[in-house]
């Protein structure tokens, strides 16, 4: 693949079946995959119909046998290699990515080493995988087993791509599972990669199958009889027929859904870090991001000497190519989700909102940048709180700025919604800081910084933002099961 903004095509077949790219069997609608940097058709992809569904899924099955009767330190010592391969290739993935995605190269470049560092992490966890020992009276015991769970699917959003598929492959082939995975038709290019990857560093062939379409393929893999789990990311309303899927075989999920979350600036925090925190949690991969800070409450008595601030550094924003090294800003994933959010603003405009920046379209020098899916990074003013653009999810560069007086005020505001992803404090107060997180209903909380992702913690959500967590040792809760055992050291005590 060429690798310059513009220039590329993409030939090679994206479905990915017992260890080789494959065109699907049952191939039927072709879904266009397009560049968000020019506007242009990278490739025209075809769906995978139930017939292929299948096909990955027996190919899993199969390479399932082998896997979970490996040690834990064998699939530790494949899963180092992938992610070696991952790091030795960073760059050519990031590009891909970015390509596909309109995300900065800066960006697409930490995406993807937080994809390796996951795998790390989790071929670190493999050998230790273990259960426990209870002694029970007369000699007799028990003990417990951390078994996998057999085929588990995996369904990304287009936000994360690579990143996405592995949150998911690390910790379910640490526990011995195989996988299914089913990118978004917007992405569908660079987790073929990760499966080439796994399968040049040892993994058994069929292990990490890919197969693509959208929301048709995605039905087919949910309801299929021979997979145990699903884990996806995506929207509410997505995860709702997952859930409703998932329940007619009682298959466990993990859902990683939308988010409206609140960042809490308190005036005794430092403001220079507040406002990169404010820019870190609103502006990154377009503002398409799950657990960003959007609703920014800030307190009245910095509320003008933070609002200048973020207003002027948003301004600076360097939007454009994203292959190029300084730009911070790529293009949104495609036209209709552009003007999806040039709807929220008209209408936050409508309700009384008041663009301190930004919001517009915006059209870079360079012609063959010219249709692609470009916006200035926007700030809203005078917004309350229950109008739309702090209600709802918009998934693009849109910071809502309110104003708020006390602490408990604003704890209240900031759990008022459907939603808890995540949430964030800035404060040189400890106590504050910790008293905050501890009445914040969400499920990742940042203290003065946001989005940064160890891939040791935790991720996931409260309420309507799901369940479930992926990152962290709590990952493998979702991806084995336990079984347990009870050995009888002496003679049957029989009531009969
Ligand atoms: N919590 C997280 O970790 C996280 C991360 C990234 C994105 N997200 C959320 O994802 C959303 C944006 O992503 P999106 O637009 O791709 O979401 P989406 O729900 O439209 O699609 C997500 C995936 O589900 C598939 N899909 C759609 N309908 C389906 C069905 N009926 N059955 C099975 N699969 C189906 C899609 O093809 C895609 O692969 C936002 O709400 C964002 O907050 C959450
Ligand atoms: C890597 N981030 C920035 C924490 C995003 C996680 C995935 C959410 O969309």
């Amino acid at each position: 693949m060429s690798s310059a903004t513009g220039t590329v095509t993409v030939q090679q077949p994206l479905n990915y079946r017992a260890g080789a790219r494959v065109q699907p069997a049952d191939g039927g609608q072709l879904e266009e995959v397009f560049e968000p940097a020019t506007g242009r058709v990278l490739c025209k992809v075809p769906c995978s119909g139930e017939k292929e569904v299948d096909l990955a899924v027996q190919s899993a099955k199969a390479a399932f046998k082998i896997w979970s009767q490996m040690s834990g330190m064998e699939r530790c010592r494949v899963m180092l290699e992938a992610a070696r391969i991952i790091r030795e290739q960073r760059d050519e993935i990031a590009t891909m990515e970015t390509i596909n995605n309109g995300k900065s190269i800066f960006e697409a470049r930490v995406d993807i080493d937080v994809s390796w560092q996951c795998l790390e992490y989790y071929a670190g966890l493999a050998g230790s995988l273990a259960g426990e020992h209870i002694q029970l009276p007369g000699g007799s015991f028990g003990y417990t087993r951390r078994e996998p769970l057999g085929v588990c699917v995996g369904i990304g959003a287009w936000n994360y791509p690579f990143q996405i598929a592995c949150w998911k492959s690390g910790p379910a082939l640490a526990c011995g599972n195989a996988m299914v995975f089913k990118p978004s038709p917007f992405t569908p290019i660079s987790v073929v990669r990760l499966a080439e990857i796994f399968t040049e560093a040892g993994v058994p062939k069929g292990l990490f199958n890919v197969v693509q379409g959208g929301a048709a393929t995605g039905q087919f893999l949910c309801q299929h009889p021979d997979v145990a789990k699903i884990s996806f990311t995506g929207s509410v309303p997505t995860g709702m027929k997952i859930m409703e899927m998932a329940a007619k075989g009682i298959k466990p999920v993990t859902l990683e859904l939308g988010g409206k979350s609140p960042l809490i600036i308190f005036s005794d925090a430092d403001l220079e870090n507040a406002v990169k925190g404010a820019l870190m949690a609103n502006f990154l991969t377009q503002g398409e991001v799950c657990c960003n800070g959007t609703r920014v409450f800030v307190e009245r008595k910095i509320l003008d000497t933070f609002t200048k601030e973020v207003v002027k550094r948003t301004q600076k924003i360097k939007i454009g190519d994203p292959l190029l090294e300084d730009t911070r800003m790529g293009a949104l994933i495609n036209r209709p989700h552009l003007n999806r959010v040039q709807g929220f603003i008209k209408q936050a405009k409508e309700q009384g909102a008041e663009v301190l920046c930004g919001g517009d379209l915006y059209v870079p020098d360079d012609p063959k940048l010219k249709n692609g899916y470009y916006m200035r990074p926007c700030v809203l003013g005078n917004c309350k709180d229950d109008m739309t653009c702090v209600k709802e999810e918009i998934f693009g560069p849109v910071m809502a700025i309110l104003p708020f007086d006390t602490e408990e005020e604003v704890v209240e505001r900031a759990n008022a919604t459907k939603f808890g992803l995540a949430g964030g404090v800035f404060t040189r107060d400890i106590q504050k800081a910790h008293r905050v997180v501890a009445a914040l209903k969400a499920g990742m909380c940042f203290i003065n910084n946001y989005n940064v992702s160890p891939v040791e913690l935790p991720f996931g959500g409260y309420k309507c933002s799901g369940f479930g967590r992926e990152n962290g040792r709590a990952a493998i809760e979702y991806y084995s099961q336990l079984k347990t055992v009870c050995v009888e050291m002496g003679d049957v005590e029989s009531v009969f």
